[in-house]
């Protein structure tokens, strides 16, 4: 018989609406009850545990080191993990979940658009595929996965792409590594699974703060980050990873003070290059970290946990943006998002530098 461990945390999958709004209060194993009368397998044992009881835009990345912790210490205790959770940050939470992760017990994700008891609720049908997936051979060595209508998606490059839809979440650019419906388990594809970056055990990560950039933006918002205590700064760049004038240049003056950058896209898919002068070519020369195809979100998690492993209790000194960057850039070519080319910095280019 395959055992199976459910943990709770909250989200919309454990809410029930009322006066003054949604609520978190309906017990695990209610909604493990639910999800039995969509799946129900006799050699199956599930084991319930109560972890927390909150909407997930209410955790913090603290929460989300403890959730980490304890799936480490239940990891050789079961043939697989699942997590009911909030969707709104459940990318960030199963991302840094496989920060951490480092056996080839399954640990998956799941929750909810619409509360429970409601007439079309999603999480029974979402916690059963759950389950089913966990249980199955197919997960095992698959790291960490969310579970969300009838697809299976891996932790790096899972992204919320609906605020209501039931079709909650992508990986765009990479797809769903298996489907679990009426036909079965079909796993479809392997994740590449990256060496753990968290290693032992963490409270908190060091702070790390997205700065987006929209038209015109200045760098009032990034010299507040700084000024908050900021280890490390991630740029929501337009396009391919471009900034305004303003913000290159405070975030080349943070690189220059020993403080990692790191650049993302908020277009939601892709990767991003330096190719622009005076923008994101300046930044990839003046050792930014191009964040391959990671949300902002995500890269944010990966450059907080890489500070923290290269200056464990101290500030690092005046080049902890190149190391921070090497470590990002190795653990970023294991999990595929980083071509290996840009081990040692950025990738030449064999387009012309576009002049802004
Ligand atoms: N669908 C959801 O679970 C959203 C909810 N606000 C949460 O993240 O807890």
């Amino acid at each position: 018989m395959r055992h199976l461990i459910l943990l709770g945390t909250g989200g919309t999958i454990a809410t029930t609406d009322g006066p003054g709004g949604r609520r978190v209060g309906v017990p695990t194993a209610e909604l493990l009850e639910a999800a039995n009368t969509a799946w129900n397998d006799s050699d199956v044992r599930v084991e319930v545990r109560e972890v927390r009881r909150t909407v997930s835009f209410a955790a913090t990345v603290a929460d989300a080191l403890a959730l980490a912790a304890e799936v480490r210490e239940l990891s050789g205790a079961a043939d697989g993990i699942v997590i009911t959770h909030g969707t709104d940050t459940m990318e960030e939470v199963a991302f840094l979940l496989g920060l951490a992760h480092g056996s080839g017990t399954p640990v998956v994700l799941t929750g909810a658009q619409r509360p429970y008891g409601d007439p079309g609720a999603d999480g029974p049908r979402n916690l059963a595929a759950a389950l089913r997936w966990a249980a199955s051979g197919a997960a095992r060595g698959t790291g960490v996965t969310v579970a969300f209508d009838d697809r299976i998606w891996p932790a790096v490059g899972v992204r919320k792409v609906g605020s209501l839809a039931l079709a909650a979440f992508a990986a765009p650019g990479r797809g769903p590594i298996a489907h679990v419906d009426e036909a079965g388990v079909r796993p479809h594809a392997r994740p590449l699974l990256p060496r753990p970056l968290l290693t032992g055990r963490h409270d908190d990560l060091p702070r790390v703060d997205v700065v987006p950039q929209y038209l015109g933006s200045d760098a009032t918002a990034l010299h507040a980050a700084r000024r908050a205590g900021a280890r490390g700064v991630v740029i929501a760049g337009f396009g391919v990873g471009n900034a305004t004038p303003e913000t290159t240049a405070a975030c080349l003056d943070l690189l220059r003070e020993g403080v990692p950058v790191a650049v993302a896209s908020r277009t939601g898919e892709g990767p991003v290059l330096g190719l622009y002068a005076g923008a994101s070519a300046e930044l990839s020369a003046a050792g930014a970290l191009f964040a391959g195809d990671l949300s902002p979100w995500q890269a944010r998690l990966l450059l907080a946990a890489s500070v923290a492993a290269e200056s464990p209790g101290g500030d690092g000194g005046g080049d902890l943006p190149a190391r921070v960057a090497r470590r990002c850039r190795s653990w970023l070519v294991e999990a595929g998002a980083l071509s290996a080319a840009c081990l040692d910095g950025p990738a030449a280019s064999t387009a012309p530098v576009t002049q802004v």
